[in-house]
């Protein structure tokens, strides 16, 4: 009792794996829920610094909250944990890929409900200073009603309008198929960086592919560098002309978070769900992944550990 308890694997990172856990109260019939991300003490240095990012963060609905880290020892291993909020939905690339299996489809309207989301966490991310530099759908958790952005782990701090360069062709942080022609061409990593990610990540919840067709990393590259990505062509106008706006192949001409937040894609999804928010309530579309007993989904405030 009043202890965190591992109960089993949620997914794996490069880090270590991460954990779905509950700490039951003597004194009360409430447990509560985390996701705890784990590390062997000596491969920590990611998850650590990912905690120091989540601190400078807190307070968005749209970035997963990061409840504090301890230390423990596993099976005779220190191992460093970082708390976040446990997301009931998982990735939304599990959705993506349920979607594909035709057990739920997202419309135009919802994909543009939930581009709001991630474009709320991209502004909140950039006006702290930050660069995430690797949105993709499975850095993505899905939360009742709601998606955040996950994983900081190779976020970098560029300060005020200002752009991280390492110069040297080739040498993207994120992943590839995310990756803007800039961060290719010249290690160009700017706040821009995060448009295109959420260009092919917006792409993608419409399609269920994405927006480059499967090749080798080389062909991959070449084309980033040298081609346009695929825009889907049986969706709206306006949302063709959301994604031409991300993937304006100069950073400094690309749309930021707070131009797409204005543009009409977002507008017409925003207003037709504060219409429908009105008359009923929102159920999350997207279902439950995992089966989770009732009482967990009773969380208290979490303690200091
Ligand atoms: N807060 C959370 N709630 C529920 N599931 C989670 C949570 N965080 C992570 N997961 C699950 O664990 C998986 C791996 O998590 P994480 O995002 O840390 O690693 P990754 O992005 O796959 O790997 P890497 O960090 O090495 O790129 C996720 O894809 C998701 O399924």
């Amino acid at each position: 009792m009043d202890q965190w308890m591992k109960l089993f694997v949620l997914g794996a990172g490069s880090y270590g794996q991460v954990y779905y856990a509950v700490k039951f109260h003597s004194s009360s019939i409430f447990a509560e829920v985390a996701a705890v991300k784990c590390s062997d003490i000596s491969r920590s240095s990611s998850l650590k610094l990912e905690a120091q990012i989540l601190t400078t963060l807190k307070g968005c609905p749209n970035v997963v909250q990061f409840f504090g880290a301890a230390l423990s020892v596993d099976n005779g291993i220190p191992t460093y944990n970082l708390f976040v909020e446990y997301a009931c939905g998982g990735s939304l690339h599990d959705l993506i890929i349920n979607s594909k299996k035709g057990m739920m489809k997202m419309s135009e309207l919802e994909v543009g409900f939930y581009t709001y989301q991630l474009l709320n966490g991209i502004l909140h991310v950039h006006k702290k200073g930050w660069v995430h530099c690797d949105i993709k759908p499975a850095n993505v958790l899905v939360f009742d009603n709601e998606l955040k952005l996950a994983d900081f782990g190779l976020s970098l701090r560029v300060g005020d309008g200002m752009a991280y360069m390492t110069g040297r062709a080739l040498s993207n942080r994120g992943t590839l198929p995310y990756a803007p022609p800039e961060s290719l061409t010249h290690g160009f990593h700017s706040k821009a960086y995060d448009i295109w990610s959420l260009g092919c990540t917006m792409a993608e919840m419409m399609t269920g592919h994405r927006v480059w067709i499967d090749c080798s990393t080389k062909d991959l590259q070449w084309m980033i560098m040298n081609e346009d990505p695929m825009i889907p062509t049986n969706i709206s106008e306006i949302a063709k002309d959301f994604l031409h706006k991300c993937f304006i192949r100069d950073p400094l001409g690309r749309w930021t978070s707070e131009q797409l937040l204005q543009h009409p894609f977002i507008q017409q999804a925003l207003c037709t769900a504060s219409m429908s928010l009105m008359s009923e309530t929102r159920v999350n579309p997207f279902g439950c992944r995992i089966p989770i007993p009732e009482k967990d989904f009773i969380s208290l405030p979490f303690e200091a550990v």
